[in-house]
Protein backbone atom coordinates (compact mmCIF):
# COMPACT_ATOMS: atom_id res chain seq x y z
CA UNK A 1 0.00 0.00 0.00
CA UNK A 2 1.51 3.59 -1.32
CA UNK A 3 2.29 5.99 1.62
CA UNK A 4 -0.30 8.85 2.04
CA UNK A 5 2.23 11.52 0.91
CA UNK A 6 3.62 9.09 -1.98
CA UNK A 7 0.97 10.20 -4.06
CA UNK A 8 2.44 13.65 -3.93
CA UNK A 9 5.82 12.74 -4.75
CA UNK A 10 7.59 12.46 -8.19
CA UNK A 11 10.08 10.39 -8.90
CA UNK A 12 13.09 11.71 -9.76
CA UNK A 13 14.93 9.09 -11.04
CA UNK A 14 12.33 6.06 -12.45
CA UNK A 15 14.09 3.01 -14.20
CA UNK A 16 11.43 0.65 -15.40
CA UNK A 17 11.83 -3.13 -16.61
CA UNK A 18 15.61 -2.88 -17.67
CA UNK A 19 17.34 -5.89 -19.50
CA UNK A 20 20.98 -5.36 -21.11
CA UNK A 21 22.95 -7.56 -23.63
CA UNK A 22 25.64 -7.46 -24.95
CA UNK A 23 25.75 -10.14 -27.52
CA UNK A 24 22.43 -9.50 -29.38
CA UNK A 25 19.80 -10.64 -26.71
CA UNK A 26 21.71 -14.34 -26.64
CA UNK A 27 22.06 -13.39 -22.62
CA UNK A 28 21.54 -10.88 -20.46
CA UNK A 29 23.73 -8.82 -17.80
CA UNK A 30 20.75 -6.92 -16.21
CA UNK A 31 17.28 -8.63 -16.19
CA UNK A 32 14.11 -7.18 -14.75
CA UNK A 33 15.40 -4.54 -13.59
CA UNK A 34 13.76 -1.86 -11.20
CA UNK A 35 14.62 1.29 -9.76
CA UNK A 36 12.33 4.77 -8.02
CA UNK A 37 14.01 7.21 -5.97
CA UNK A 38 11.15 9.77 -5.20
CA UNK A 39 12.05 13.61 -5.10
CA UNK A 40 12.30 15.91 -2.38
CA UNK A 41 12.98 19.63 -3.63
CA UNK A 42 14.62 21.03 -0.85
CA UNK A 43 15.58 18.18 0.90
CA UNK A 44 17.38 15.65 -1.33
CA UNK A 45 18.23 11.74 -1.16
CA UNK A 46 21.43 10.11 -0.27
CA UNK A 47 20.81 6.91 -1.91
CA UNK A 48 23.53 4.71 -2.46
CA UNK A 49 24.37 1.50 -4.71
CA UNK A 50 26.24 -1.78 -3.69
CA UNK A 51 26.63 -4.90 -5.31
CA UNK A 52 29.19 -7.17 -6.39
CA UNK A 53 32.09 -6.33 -8.72
CA UNK A 54 30.50 -6.75 -12.39
CA UNK A 55 26.70 -6.40 -11.08
CA UNK A 56 26.33 -3.39 -13.38
CA UNK A 57 26.19 -0.21 -10.97
CA UNK A 58 28.37 1.56 -13.19
CA UNK A 59 25.58 1.02 -16.29
CA UNK A 60 22.81 2.12 -14.11
CA UNK A 61 24.53 5.31 -13.49
CA UNK A 62 25.73 5.12 -17.07
CA UNK A 63 21.71 4.80 -17.53
CA UNK A 64 20.81 8.02 -15.44
CA UNK A 65 23.31 10.00 -17.19
CA UNK A 66 22.34 9.34 -20.56
CA UNK A 67 25.51 7.90 -21.75
CA UNK A 68 24.24 4.54 -22.36
CA UNK A 69 20.93 3.22 -22.96
CA UNK A 70 19.26 -0.05 -21.92
CA UNK A 71 18.65 -3.08 -24.26
CA UNK A 72 15.32 -2.79 -23.25
CA UNK A 73 13.08 -0.30 -20.41
CA UNK A 74 12.36 2.87 -19.67
CA UNK A 75 14.83 5.53 -18.12
CA UNK A 76 13.03 8.74 -16.75
CA UNK A 77 14.97 11.75 -15.02
CA UNK A 78 12.36 14.17 -13.23
CA UNK A 79 9.88 12.84 -15.65
CA UNK A 80 11.42 12.77 -18.77
CA UNK A 81 13.99 11.01 -21.24
CA UNK A 82 17.41 11.49 -19.66
CA UNK A 83 18.29 12.93 -22.60
CA UNK A 84 15.89 16.24 -21.95
CA UNK A 85 16.69 16.16 -18.71
CA UNK A 86 20.08 17.24 -18.35
CA UNK A 87 20.71 18.46 -15.14
CA UNK A 88 22.56 15.80 -13.73
CA UNK A 89 26.26 15.82 -12.45
CA UNK A 90 29.04 12.76 -12.19
CA UNK A 91 32.25 12.06 -10.88
CA UNK A 92 34.40 9.09 -11.54
CA UNK A 93 36.32 7.33 -9.46
CA UNK A 94 39.55 7.89 -12.10
CA UNK A 95 40.52 11.86 -12.07
CA UNK A 96 38.45 13.36 -14.81
CA UNK A 97 40.30 16.87 -14.89
CA UNK A 98 41.85 18.44 -17.55
CA UNK A 99 45.41 18.64 -16.33
CA UNK A 100 46.09 21.33 -18.38
CA UNK A 101 44.09 23.43 -17.19
CA UNK A 102 43.88 25.00 -13.92
CA UNK A 103 41.74 24.05 -11.13
CA UNK A 104 39.54 27.51 -11.60
CA UNK A 105 39.54 26.32 -15.53
CA UNK A 106 38.44 22.70 -14.56
CA UNK A 107 35.49 23.59 -12.02
CA UNK A 108 33.86 26.45 -14.54
CA UNK A 109 34.03 23.95 -17.62
CA UNK A 110 30.84 23.01 -17.54
CA UNK A 111 29.26 26.70 -17.61
CA UNK A 112 31.94 27.13 -20.51
CA UNK A 113 30.24 24.08 -22.52
CA UNK A 114 26.86 26.04 -21.49
CA UNK A 115 28.24 29.21 -23.22
CA UNK A 116 28.08 30.94 -19.63
CA UNK A 117 30.45 34.54 -20.10
CA UNK A 118 33.66 33.96 -18.65
CA UNK A 119 33.41 36.96 -15.71
CA UNK A 120 29.96 34.81 -14.32
CA UNK A 121 31.54 31.35 -14.83
CA UNK A 122 34.63 32.46 -13.28
CA UNK A 123 33.26 34.19 -10.14
CA UNK A 124 30.75 31.19 -9.79
CA UNK A 125 33.72 28.62 -9.72
CA UNK A 126 35.33 30.52 -7.11
CA UNK A 127 32.18 30.07 -5.01
CA UNK A 128 32.29 26.00 -5.41
CA UNK A 129 36.05 26.17 -5.09
CA UNK A 130 35.27 27.84 -1.89
CA UNK A 131 32.62 25.07 -0.68
CA UNK A 132 34.92 21.90 -1.82
CA UNK A 133 38.01 23.37 0.18
CA UNK A 134 40.02 24.64 -2.45
CA UNK A 135 40.86 28.19 -1.75
CA UNK A 136 44.23 29.14 -3.00
CA UNK A 137 44.46 26.61 -5.52
CA UNK A 138 42.40 28.18 -8.26
CA UNK A 139 45.73 28.62 -10.86
CA UNK A 140 47.43 25.68 -10.09
CA UNK A 141 46.93 22.97 -12.76
CA UNK A 142 44.31 20.35 -12.42
CA UNK A 143 47.31 17.22 -12.09
CA UNK A 144 48.95 14.66 -10.19
CA UNK A 145 50.98 15.50 -7.71
CA UNK A 146 50.80 19.09 -8.30
CA UNK A 147 47.44 18.35 -6.65
CA UNK A 148 46.57 15.57 -4.12
CA UNK A 149 44.22 12.67 -5.27
CA UNK A 150 41.90 14.20 -2.88
CA UNK A 151 42.02 17.45 -4.20
CA UNK A 152 41.58 16.45 -7.86
CA UNK A 153 38.44 14.51 -6.30
CA UNK A 154 37.56 17.93 -4.97
CA UNK A 155 37.73 19.85 -8.23
CA UNK A 156 35.52 17.29 -9.49
CA UNK A 157 33.39 17.44 -7.06
CA UNK A 158 33.16 21.64 -7.20
CA UNK A 159 32.43 20.71 -11.16
CA UNK A 160 30.01 18.41 -11.12
CA UNK A 161 28.09 20.60 -8.98
CA UNK A 162 28.37 24.26 -10.66
CA UNK A 163 25.74 23.77 -13.08
CA UNK A 164 23.44 23.17 -10.08
CA UNK A 165 22.08 19.60 -11.01
CA UNK A 166 19.00 17.84 -9.68
CA UNK A 167 21.02 14.97 -9.57
CA UNK A 168 24.29 13.85 -8.54
CA UNK A 169 25.67 10.82 -9.78
CA UNK A 170 29.15 9.33 -8.16
CA UNK A 171 30.96 6.07 -8.99
CA UNK A 172 33.21 5.11 -6.25
CA UNK A 173 34.73 8.57 -6.00
CA UNK A 174 37.19 7.65 -3.19
CA UNK A 175 37.70 4.71 -4.05
CA UNK A 176 41.33 5.62 -4.91
CA UNK A 177 42.19 7.69 -1.69
CA UNK A 178 43.87 6.59 1.12
CA UNK A 179 41.88 6.51 4.24
CA UNK A 180 42.21 9.21 5.97
CA UNK A 181 41.46 11.11 3.13
CA UNK A 182 38.70 9.23 2.29
CA UNK A 183 37.39 9.68 5.85
CA UNK A 184 38.17 13.63 5.16
CA UNK A 185 35.91 13.28 2.10
CA UNK A 186 32.83 11.22 3.45
CA UNK A 187 32.42 14.52 5.91
CA UNK A 188 32.80 17.51 3.13
CA UNK A 189 30.48 15.39 0.87
CA UNK A 190 27.91 15.50 3.78
CA UNK A 191 28.46 18.77 4.70
CA UNK A 192 27.86 20.01 0.89
CA UNK A 193 24.70 17.85 0.38
CA UNK A 194 23.07 19.64 3.64
CA UNK A 195 23.89 22.51 1.95
CA UNK A 196 22.48 22.05 -1.75
CA UNK A 197 20.35 18.75 -1.59
CA UNK A 198 20.78 17.69 -4.66
CA UNK A 199 19.56 13.49 -5.04
CA UNK A 200 22.86 11.93 -4.55
CA UNK A 201 23.51 8.03 -6.01
CA UNK A 202 26.40 6.81 -5.04
CA UNK A 203 28.41 3.47 -5.46
CA UNK A 204 30.79 2.38 -3.24
CA UNK A 205 32.08 -1.14 -2.58
CA UNK A 206 32.82 0.09 1.18
CA UNK A 207 29.60 -0.91 3.63
CA UNK A 208 30.36 1.12 6.42
CA UNK A 209 30.92 4.44 3.82
CA UNK A 210 27.79 3.02 2.48
CA UNK A 211 26.03 2.81 5.80
CA UNK A 212 27.56 6.38 6.73
CA UNK A 213 26.35 8.23 3.79
CA UNK A 214 22.74 6.95 2.81
CA UNK A 215 19.43 7.66 3.56
CA UNK A 216 18.71 3.74 1.70
CA UNK A 217 20.75 1.48 0.53
CA UNK A 218 19.99 -0.17 -2.69
CA UNK A 219 21.73 -3.84 -3.04
CA UNK A 220 22.41 -5.83 -6.86
CA UNK A 221 22.28 -9.43 -6.79
CA UNK A 222 24.58 -10.47 -9.54
CA UNK A 223 23.93 -10.97 -13.02
CA UNK A 224 21.20 -10.90 -14.49
CA UNK A 225 21.03 -8.12 -12.15
CA UNK A 226 18.77 -6.51 -10.54
CA UNK A 227 17.76 -4.44 -7.00
CA UNK A 228 16.65 -7.21 -4.45
CA UNK A 229 17.34 -5.36 -1.30
CA UNK A 230 16.58 -1.95 0.36
CA UNK A 231 17.80 -0.95 3.61
CA UNK A 232 16.49 2.35 5.48
CA UNK A 233 19.10 3.85 7.18
CA UNK A 234 17.45 5.64 10.32
CA UNK A 235 20.08 7.20 11.54
CA UNK A 236 20.13 11.09 12.06
CA UNK A 237 20.22 13.35 9.72
CA UNK A 238 23.41 14.97 10.73
CA UNK A 239 26.59 12.60 11.26
CA UNK A 240 29.63 12.75 11.99
CA UNK A 241 32.78 10.33 13.51
CA UNK A 242 30.74 9.57 16.59
CA UNK A 243 27.82 8.30 14.77
CA UNK A 244 30.05 5.58 13.89
CA UNK A 245 30.58 3.94 17.34
CA UNK A 246 26.74 4.57 17.76
CA UNK A 247 25.06 0.90 18.27
CA UNK A 248 23.17 1.50 15.76
CA UNK A 249 25.78 2.41 13.15
CA UNK A 250 27.41 -0.89 14.15
CA UNK A 251 24.22 -3.05 13.85
CA UNK A 252 22.86 -1.60 10.37
CA UNK A 253 26.40 -2.17 9.02
CA UNK A 254 25.70 -5.91 10.00
CA UNK A 255 22.58 -5.97 8.31
CA UNK A 256 23.91 -4.90 5.61
CA UNK A 257 27.00 -6.90 4.64
CA UNK A 258 24.43 -9.71 6.44
CA UNK A 259 22.44 -9.31 3.50
CA UNK A 260 25.38 -8.51 0.99
CA UNK A 261 26.62 -11.93 1.42
CA UNK A 262 23.18 -13.87 1.40
CA UNK A 263 22.76 -12.12 -2.31
CA UNK A 264 26.14 -12.45 -3.62
CA UNK A 265 26.43 -16.09 -2.24
CA UNK A 266 22.85 -16.93 -3.73
CA UNK A 267 20.59 -17.59 -0.65
N1 LIG B 1 30.47 -2.87 -23.77
C1 LIG B 1 30.34 -4.00 -23.06
N2 LIG B 1 30.39 -5.20 -23.66
C2 LIG B 1 30.26 -6.35 -22.95
N3 LIG B 1 30.07 -6.38 -21.61
C3 LIG B 1 30.02 -5.20 -20.97
C4 LIG B 1 30.15 -3.96 -21.65
N4 LIG B 1 30.04 -2.96 -20.74
C5 LIG B 1 29.85 -3.57 -19.54
N5 LIG B 1 29.84 -4.89 -19.69
C6 LIG B 1 29.64 -5.89 -18.62
O1 LIG B 1 28.52 -5.51 -17.86
C7 LIG B 1 28.70 -5.89 -16.50
C8 LIG B 1 28.38 -4.74 -15.59
O2 LIG B 1 29.42 -3.77 -15.68
P1 LIG B 1 29.52 -2.54 -14.66
O3 LIG B 1 30.78 -1.82 -14.95
O4 LIG B 1 28.26 -1.77 -14.69
O5 LIG B 1 29.61 -3.31 -13.24
P2 LIG B 1 29.92 -2.73 -11.81
O6 LIG B 1 28.93 -3.33 -10.88
O7 LIG B 1 29.99 -1.24 -11.83
O8 LIG B 1 31.36 -3.35 -11.53
P3 LIG B 1 32.59 -2.83 -10.63
O9 LIG B 1 32.11 -2.88 -9.21
O10 LIG B 1 33.66 -3.86 -10.88
O11 LIG B 1 32.96 -1.46 -11.08
C9 LIG B 1 30.11 -6.41 -16.38
O12 LIG B 1 30.07 -7.82 -16.37
C10 LIG B 1 30.80 -5.92 -17.62
O13 LIG B 1 31.80 -6.80 -18.05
Amino acid sequence: MPDFFDTFLDNIIELRGIRQSYDGGKSYIIEGLDFLVEDKPAQGQFVVILGASGAGKSTVLRYIAGLQRPTEGTVLVKGQPVDEAPRVGMVFQQYSSLPWRTVLENVALPLEYQGVAKAERLARAEELIELVGLRGHEQKFAQYPTLSGGQLQRVAIARSLIANPDVLLMDEPFGALDIDTRLQMQDLLMDIWHRIHPTVIFVTHDISEAVYLADDVYMMKPAPSRFTEHVHIDLPLRRNRETKRTDRYVQLVREVEDRMIAITSGQ
